[in-house]
This record gives C-alpha cells, sequence and structure tokens, in this order.
C-alpha cells in the first residue's frame, strides 16, 4: 500500500510495527520482490517503512519459488507497472485454496488487464491507459490471498470502485483486516457511499437502517439519537425545552452551544452521554417528544452537522433521520422516505414498548406521533419531508426483511456493478 498511495500533506507511507528487516520468516524477501517494482522500504529489525518510489512501479520478471503466496501481491502490484510483469514457478498456487493462477488472472481481466497463464506462470500487462481500466465486482473464491490483494485495485488511477465479493473470508487469517485498511486510508468523502433514510417516526427507520449497514457491512447514523442527546443533556443542565422558551434567541444560542459541546461515545447501539450510558434513557417516547422539540431550533442543527458528516467512513454509510437526504447528504447516491399509516406505526411503537416491559396506551401513542409528525414537518428548518430524488417505500403491507431487500435491491441497481 505504502508503495502504491502518492505521498500527502501528513502522511507519507506506511510503518509496519512487528516485523523488520531481521525477521526470519521466509515472507520477508517479498521486500526484496517489492524493492525490484520500484517500491522504498527502509527499516529495522523489528519495523518496516514503506514509501512510494518508482512511478509508475516497474515491470518484473521473477522466480517465486521463495514467496509463493505473498507473491500474489505482486500480481496485482503489476496493475501498476510500466510493462509486463511476469512471475514464474508458482505451480503451487494450483493447489491452495483455489486454484489461485486462475483466480488470479480471472479477476486481473476484469479490471482490464491483458493476462496470460501457464501452468507455472502468469503474465500480466496492465490496462493500457486509465481510460482502460474496468470496475470490477471481485469474486474471493473463499480465499482470503485473493480478498486481500484485490483490495489494492481500489487505488487504480480511474477512481473506480472496485467491490470484494465476500470480504469477510479474510477471516481465516486476518479478520479485521479491512478495518486496517481503511484505517490508513484516506478517501474523498464525497466518494463513500451513502444510503439515506428518512421518515416519520415509528416507520420503521432505525430497524431497516441497521439491518442494511449490517448485510453492507457500512456504518450506521442514527441522526435521530444526537438530538435525543441534546434534549437529555439540556435536561441534566437544568436548560428548559419548551417551545415558548425555545423560541427565545439567548435560549436557542444556550442550546447550540450546548449541542456544539456534546461529549458522547458510541459503540454499536449503546450510547454514553458524559460517560453514563444513556442507551435506554433515549428510547423513551419523552425523550423523543424532546428531541422533536430541540430538533426546530436552528442553532442546534448547526451544530449537529459536522458531526454528522463525521460518520461518512469507509466502506460506506447507512443513515436514518429526516434530513438525510434532504440536507445532511444531499449528493447519496439512494434515498429512500419510509412511510406506513399512523395507525400502523402507532401498533408498532405500541408492541415495541409493550416488549420491552414499557407501559404504552394506543390511543395517547397516536395523538403523540401525529403532533411529533406535524412539528417535525412544519418546522422552517430542515423539514421532515421526502428529498426530490428519494425513492419512496410504504412498508405498511411489508416485514421487516421484505423492506430490507427492496432497499438492497434499490441499491444493487443504483452501483456499477449491476451487471456483474
Ligand atoms: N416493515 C416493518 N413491518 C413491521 N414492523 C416493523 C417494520 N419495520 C419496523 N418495524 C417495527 O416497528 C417498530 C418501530 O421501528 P423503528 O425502527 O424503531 O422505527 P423508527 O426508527 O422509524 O422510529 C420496531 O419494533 C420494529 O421492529
Ligand atoms: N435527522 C433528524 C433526526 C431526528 N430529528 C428529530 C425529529 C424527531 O422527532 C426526533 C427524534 O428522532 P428519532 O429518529 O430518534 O425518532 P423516531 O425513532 O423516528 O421516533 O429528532 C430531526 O429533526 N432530524
Amino acid at each position: 500500500m505504502g508503495a502504491l498511495a502518492p505521498a500527502s500533506p501528513g502522511r507519507d507511507g506506511i510503518t509496519i510495527e512487528g516485523v523488520g528487516l531481521a525477521s526470519i520468516q521466509g515472507d520477508i524477501r517479498f521486500v526484496e520482490a517489492a524493492r525490484l517494482m520500484g517500491a522504498q522500504i527502509t527499516g529495522e529489525a523489528n519495523r518496516l517503512h514503506i514509501r512510494r518510489g518508482r512511478w509508475p512501479l516497474q515491470a518484473i520478471e521473477l522466480d517465486c519459488n521463495h514467496i509463493p503466496d505473498a507473491a500474489m501481491t505482486l500480481a496485482v502490484m503489476a496493475l501498476y507497472a510500466d510493462g509486463t510483469t511476469t512471475l514464474r514457478n508458482i505451480a503451487s498456487w494450483r493447489v491452495k485454496e483455489t486454484d489461485r493462477i486462475v483466480a488470479m488472472a480471472t479477476e486481473c481481466r476484469k479490471l482490464g488487464a491483458t493476462v496470460e497463464e501457464g501452468a507455472d506462470f502468469i503474465r500480466i500487462t496492465p490496462p493500457a491507459t486509465p481510460a482502460h481500466w474496468r470496475a470490477a465486482s471481485i469474486h474471493t473464491y473463499d480465499d482470503h490471498r485473493v480478498a486481500m490483494c484485490f483490495s489494492l485495485a481500489a487505488f487504480n488511477p480511474a477512481s473506480l470502485p472496485v467491490r470484494i465479493e465476500d470480504p469477510k473470508c479474510v477471516a481465516k487469517t486476518f479478520p479485521d483486516y479491512f478495518e486496517a485498511l481503511f484505517d490508513v486510508c484516506q478517501a474523498d468523502a464525497a466518494r463513500i457511499p451513502v444510503i439515506c433514510i428518512d421518515g416519520p417516526t415509528a416507520s420503521g427507520k432505525g430497524t431497516l437502517a441497521a439491518e442494511v449497514a449490517q448485510r453492507l457491512g457500512y456504518h450506521l447514523l442514527d441522526s435521530g439519537a444526537l438530538y435525543r442527546l441534546v434534549g437529555l443533556a439540556a435536561g441534566k443542565a437544568g436548560l428548559s425545552t419548551a417551545e415558548d422558551d425555545l423560541r427565545q434567541p439567548d435560549q436557542a444560542q444556550r442550546l447550540g452551544t450546548l449541542a456544539a459541546g456534546l461529549q458522547v461515545r458510541f459503540d454499536g447501539p449503546r450510547i454514553w452521554l458524559d460517560s453514563v450510558e444513556v442507551s435506554d434513557a433515549l428510547r423513551s417516547e419523552v425523550a423523543g417528544m424532546a428531541a422533536s422539540r430541540v430538533s426546530a431550533v436552528p442553532e442546534v442543527r448547526a451544530a449537529l452537522l459536522t458531526l454528522q458528516h463525521g460518520f461518512r467512513r469507509l466502506p460506506g454509510l447507512v443513515a436514518d433521520g429526516r434530513d438525510m437526504g434532504t440536507v445532511i447528504f444531499p449528493d447519496a447516491p439512494l434515498k429512500v422516505y419510509l412511510t406506513a399509516s399512523a395507525e400502523q406505526r402507532a401498533q408498532r411503537r405500541y408492541k415495541q414498548l409493550i416488549s420491552k416491559g414499557i407501559a404504552a396506551n394506543i390511543d395517547s401513542l397516536l395523538a403523540d406521533l401525529e403532533k411529533r409528525d406535524h412539528r417535525d414537518s412544519s418546522r422552517a428548518h430542515a423539514p421532515l419531508k421526502p428529498a426530490e430524488d428519494a425513492l419512496q417505500l410504504d412498508n405498511s403491507g411489508l416485514d421487516v426483511e421484505q423492506s430490507v431487500q427492496q432497499v438492497l435491491n434499490w441499491w444493487q441497481g443504483k452501483t456499477v456493478f449491476s451487471g456483474n
């Protein structure tokens, strides 16, 4: 990676701890091969520092008998070389997790390379120009090394997306490989995919968003939780969230300052405010109502903007709320506006509360819900409404799985991989 990625402000190459030039592992000789291709590698006994050197990389012809497994990475590095690379003496690739010569050849071709394969060699000529690269959905053959190697194709000069079909197959040797990869990569936020799910209360946004995020391996933003947190923090700080008070400019200002300084921590569905876990307190109907009131204050909305944008991280985000598609992520490639009849929603909330052992009354739930819908959609700033390019999903007659499938189908149709 260090050999492929150009230096950027504050970042010049990659340092690997725990393996160094004194390593007795056979694969350390991969360093020699990477240097032959142009990587600048320096190091100490237990550390390596890799920088981009020659660029494009130097095409090589190499007997790989001494590094049979690590040489697979050279095959993908060959896509960035100036000319044709030949890796020889790799007959053992044929009898590993899969026939790795076939696998590497097939997947390199998908990306636009010209590949020749023989009984014990592979010869790779990269795409002639950036315009010859192709977006590709990489089949992983249940082979961890195939999945990891081809992640390097994401640095392609055409900035085309690359999909790794079964990223979890890396579990065999490096379960958090992709997390580690994303930690050291910088991506232009505008290129990180976002799916927005907006809609009224109890339409099932949170359930749908969490499930879609889980299936795609994306991050999750429950933006409503942030407004709930502001309501809760205001209560703790003794600040009123009554509508009349919030109309006073100095009270609105105080709430904005409070929102900007929120000390929150998220860990999956668990949330802490000032080091105190508030996950359950946040879900109460009272917290929802307070959230609805504070969310009408422009100073609060402005204060939460940067925090929300910060959730747009690799490999992607599913964001649920009221204004995800209209205000926060207007460039999102997929926006879903989720609805269900008010009666259905009240029923769902009722069942949800009862199942948690919380007493509830269906008539007052319906009344509260209609009041919240009205306030959320009639406020001046970022009101609840479908984005112009949102796809509407009325899930009154659908179960959760059907709604999830609908959104995943829409997403598949939006990606460049839909034909793959
Ligand atoms: N399509 C659906 N069909 C039936 N029940 C659903 C559906 N989607 C969500 N629910 C249920 O409705 C309740 C409210 O969903 P939730 O995701 O909390 O809504 P929101 O985030 O929009 O307030 C949950 O108990 C959830 O399991
Ligand atoms: N993006 C958002 C998300 C929530 N809000 C406000 C309006 C909502 O009534 C409250 C609570 O939102 P939340 O999504 O947690 O509520 P529900 O789960 O839909 O009942 O926050 C908002 O104004 N903008």
